[in-house]
């Protein structure tokens, strides 16, 4: 996993004007009038959508899970469902779809809200899912110490859809066990099973 470093730097906000710069001549490059009406403000928006595409940066995520509860229920406990939109590292194309989350406390549980926030966390970023998929079973891992972990993320990337290969419909899941799920099958059954309801 990247250092806790990477996760402290809010470089749109402090870059604001440069990054607008850039994307105007970036439209200059393509042989777009950065003059006419419809582009005026497109860099000034590309900029402010960085800050929310790549709000991330600003975050660790280990912090989302600042907040715990001592809790004595040691089953399992899924969040399903969790909508994520990402940035694919290699073509800055986006990527979404779920992410499914299950653990098994050991005397620790975190506020449901916070899984969810911490996708956002670690997904508001350039990625790859296989990095969000173990990030986040890493630092659950890390934060709850729990008995075992699960993520299962689904995606569909537009630069296998819209360019390139081009192939729309395609859908990537991956996966990621920790602790008790590496060693039943069982439980990695339970837990798809329970993603299908
Ligand atoms: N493993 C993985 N690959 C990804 C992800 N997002 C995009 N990619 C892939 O990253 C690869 C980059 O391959 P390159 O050959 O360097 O780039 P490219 O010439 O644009 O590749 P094509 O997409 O095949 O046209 C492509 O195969 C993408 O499908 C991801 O989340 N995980
Ligand atoms: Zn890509």
């Amino acid at each position: 996993m990247a250092g806790a470093k990477d996760y402290s730097n809010n470089q749109v906000g402090n870059n604001r004007e440069q990054i607008e710069h850039h994307v105007k001549e970036i439209l200059k490059l393509i042989g777009e009038n950065v003059e006419r009406e419809g582009l005026l403000e497109t860099p000034a928006r590309v900029t402010r959508m960085y800050e929310e595409i790549f709000a991330g940066y600003s975050v660790d995520p280990r912090d989302v899970l600042g907040v715990t509860f001592d809790e004595q229920h040691e089953e399992l406990v899924i969040v399903k469902d969790i909508v994520y939109y990402s940035q694919c590292e290699h073509h800055m194309a986006p990527f979404f779809g779920k992410a499914h989350i299950g653990y098994i406390p050991s005397g620790k549980i975190a506020g449901l809200s916070k899984l969810a926030r911490l996708v956002e966390a670690i997904t508001r970023r350039l990625q790859v899912q296989e990095r969000i998929t173990s990030q986040i079973a890493d630092i659950l891992e890390e934060v709850l110490k729990p008995n075992g972990v699960m993520v299962v993320v689904e995606g569909e990337h537009l630069c296998m859809c819209a360019r390139g290969v081009k192939k729309p419909g395609s859908k990537t899941v991956t996966s990621a066990v920790r602790g008790q799920f590496r060693q039943s099958s069982a439980l990695r059954s339970e837990f798809l099973e329970l993603l299908k309801r």
